[in-house]
């Protein structure tokens, strides 16, 4: 097994607030303004404090923003950083931080920062800071129903306790405004429930909470949870679908228009959706495609959401480990949120989207917080998800409507209770030839578009693509291809946007096979097999990986020792155990091929497979270590344009192995001519493309003895009989 992690860039703007500032004129507004501006205030850093007249309304302040961390109920170790942090802060700076991280509304910050004079800014900010404190302190108290009874209800005698305390006179006004908007607020969200069509349960849920909501003074955090809540169940599609309009003929053609090749593919999704328009129904098997990265398989998600016109949402499961990733967070956690089911219903605003569950094979099992697969099984379970809960929501959805499709890079990490819910659909990886009429046919205009440039801007020939597909990539999908010729659009906008702002007119550019290097910098991938079968010891393999297929070198050698059998390059288990009956194989069968197998005693033995911090495992190398080994106990190199893949068994017996397709299609990208393959594996050799079985000579093999007159020059033959 092997896997690679791409760095994902990740970048953060920062900006920082310098000085206030008055716009004197505004010069230029595009593609971005330009202004002539009188600088406002200005302190140097660490430069000198306060004004005389300021300094005692800055100590009040810089009090109450201390008390405001006491009252903060942190960690002593964040509690003493914070304070720490605070008293750092000069003077003059303190309002603007300390105002913008409190619960304020806009124009209150507005306010601190128009005022220019520090004494005006502190009477500004210090009204706000001592609410937030006022309104922490009667948290802290507990709600409690006010005895005092003149009208009103029990959120209003809160809310009127904390403005008494702190608010000045003057600014009362702003308040009581701003309880007005709130008013709007809870009128606006009863409306929506009205119209929001919501089934009796969820309408009754829906206005309990918008009850509990109105009782509930907005400086508590139970407020924006139960706000949160309620906006969460409004926005979900309870009625709301779009109408399905299946034509098979126009699904066929935007299959086709959409997706070269992948024959086998479309027919089973056409077949797919013959069935669902029949039936009137989704209740067959979930499908789920089952490819290396970059083959097509989202692209394909996305083409069945665009035949049936429904909405199309994608929800990566990679790395989800937590049951709640699908279900939801209880509703008792601060900060809980909807599942990811529910969440992409939310976006998408419709209760039949088409779910793209990505990346099923990399679902984290048995996890500390409830395994994720079964989360996703009642998901997917046609009698149980049509009243599916979420823990966040509480109440019963309807998934049934939704159409899912799974993809996954490998089936072998794939739960097994959910493979037996799915019908796994291969998506084959590509040929060298089947790339170039992808790039030709989709990626290029794909391409060209997004970088604003037109064909007769830009040209790319097959045979330049050809060699980006052979040299730059060694991929089984197109991925990498597209990310290419996405990099030689960039090089290319930029001369076009250059020329058009000289002359008004732009240059054609074809692109040759010599400008790859200028462009897109040396070949990345050379045939190099051809090099390294030079000396005895030395064979190819064929792996097969999520990725795809790989051609695998293995280097056996021997030195002066005590016996020792070394293995490297991260092998698994069942690699190592194919390496020591490929030994043990030769060890017994040694003087049948007239080799001194002497390892004991004398010498050591290494047996290594490069690429060594690539994880290896599984058995079928075994043909190939064999034959490594008795290239160089016999000192005769292996056919230099062979690989090889097989199991062995410690009787001589080559078995199947899976995955030839992708082995085949690695070993003509590698520029491989012939490979040795278990005779069982015949079968596989009828999906292999034309192109490829036509460069490819296949030898097939049931015993290590036949393998061994393939993959030597001039054969190999033992000179006894067994
Ligand atoms: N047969 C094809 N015809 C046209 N375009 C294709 C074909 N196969 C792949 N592509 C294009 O290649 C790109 C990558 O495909 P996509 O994202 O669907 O791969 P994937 O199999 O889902 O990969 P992953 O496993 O990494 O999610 C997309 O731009 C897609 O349109």
């Amino acid at each position: 097994m092997t896997a690679w992690s791409h760095p994902v860039p990740r970048y953060s703007l920062v900006l920082a607030g310098l000085c206030r500032f008055r716009v004197e004129e505004v010069m230029r507004d595009v593609p971005f303004p330009v202004a002539r501006v009188s600088q406002l205030d200005y302190r140097h850093e660490g430069g000198e404090g306060v004004s005389v007249e300021a300094q005692p309304l800055a100590d009040e302040y810089r009090a109450s923003a201390l008390e405001l961390v006491d009252l903060l109920n942190l960690e002593p170790s964040s509690h003493t950083k914070l304070k720490r942090l605070l008293s750092s802060l000069p003077d003059h700076t303190l309002p603007d931080t300390l105002t913008s991280v409190l619960r304020t509304s806009f124009t209150e910050q507005l306010s601190v920062l128009t005022a220019v004079d520090l004494p005006l800014r502190y009477q500004a900010a210090q009204p706000l800071l001592n609410r937030q404190i006022a309104a922490l302190k009667l948290m802290k108290q507990g709600p409690r129903e006010d005895k005092s009874n003149d009208g009103g209800s029990p959120r209003q005698h809160r809310r009127g306790r904390v403005l008494q305390i702190e608010l000045p006179r003057g600014r009362r006004g702003g308040r009581e405004g701003e309880e007005e908007e709130e008013e709007d607020e809870m009128k606006e969200l009863q409306k929506r429930i009205e119209k929001a069509k919501l089934p009796e349960h969820a309408l009754k849920a829906a206005l309990k909470e918008l009850k509990r909501l109105k009782s509930l003074p907005v400086q508590f955090p139970e407020h924006s949870v139960a706000r949160n809540y309620l906006e969460t169940l409004l926005d979900l599609p309870w009625s709301s679908s779009t109408t399905d309009t299946l034509d098979l003929q126009a699904a066929r053609l935007t299959l086709e228009a959409d997706h070269y090749g992948l024959q086998p593919v479309k027919k089973r999704v056409l077949e797919y959706l013959a069935v669902c328009q029949l039936t009137q129904g989704l209740k067959g098997p979930i499908l789920c495609l089952v490819g290396a990265p970059g083959v097509g398989k989202t692209s394909i998600g996305r083409s069945v959401a665009k035949t049936l016109c429904r909405k199309f949402h994608r929800i990566s499961l990679g790395g989800v480990c937590d049951q709640s990733d699908i279900r939801g967070h209880r509703r008792t956690y601060i900060g809980s949120l909807p599942g990811r089911i529910m969440a992409g219903l939310r976006t998408v605003g419709v209760r039949n989207p088409v779910f793209l569950l990505d990346e099923v094979d990399k679902l984290t099992r048995g996890g500390v917080h409830g395994d994720p697969a079964a989360a996703l099984l009642e998901v997917l379970d046609p009698e149980q998800n049509s009243s599916f809960v979420d823990h966040y929501v509480g109440l019963p959805f309807d998934l049934s409507k939704i159409l899912f499709i799974a993809t996954a890079n490998s089936v072998a990490t794939i739960p097994a209770a959910l493979l037996d819910r799915m019908e796994v659909l291969e998506v084959q990886g590509y040929t060298s030839e089947e790339k170039v009429e992808i790039a030709v046919r989709h990626l290029l205009p794909k391409q060209l578009k997004q970088h604003g440039l037109t064909p007769d801007q830009l040209t790319i020939p097959p045979s330049t693509l050809a060699t980006i597909a052979n040299n730059y990539t060694r991929e089984a999908g197109v991925r990498g291809l597209e990310r290419n010729i996405g990099a030689i659009c960039r090089s290319v906008a930029v001369k076009v946007a250059e020329n058009r702002g000289e002359s008004g007119k732009t240059t054609p550019t074809v692109v040759t096979e010599t400008m790859l290097g200028d462009i897109l910098g040396p070949q990345k991938f050379e045939h190099e097999v051809s090099e390294r079968l030079t000396r005895p010891g030395v064979a190819v393999g064929l792996a097969w990986t999520g990725m795809g297929g790989e051609i695998l070198f293995i280097e056996a050698s021997r030195m002066p020792g005590s016996g020792e059998l070394t293995l490297t390059g991260q092998l698994g288990d069942v690699m190592k155990e194919s390496a020591q009956i490929a030994f043990n194989w030769l060890r017994s069968n040694a003087s049948r091929y007239g080799v001194q197998c002497d390892v004991p005693k004398e010498t050591d033995l290494h047996i290594h497979f490069p690429a060594g911090a690539i994880g290896k495992d599984g058995p079928s190398a075994g043909v190939a270590i064999a034959v490594a080994l008795v290239s160089l106990y016999s000192r005769r190199c292996v056919r230099s344009d062979t690989a090889m893949t097989g199991e062995i068994t410690l009787r001589g017996l080559v078995l199947p192995v899976g995955g030839i397709k992708e082995k085949l299609l690695a070993a003509q990208r590698a520029g491989i001519r012939h490979v040795v393959l278990p005779k069982r594996n015949e079968k596989d050799l009828v999906e292999l493309p034309v192109n490829v079985k036509n460069q490819l000579e296949v030898s097939l093999v049931s015993t290590v003895e036949e393998a061994l007159t393939k993959t030597f020059d001039g054969g190999l033959a033992p000179i006894s009989k067994l």
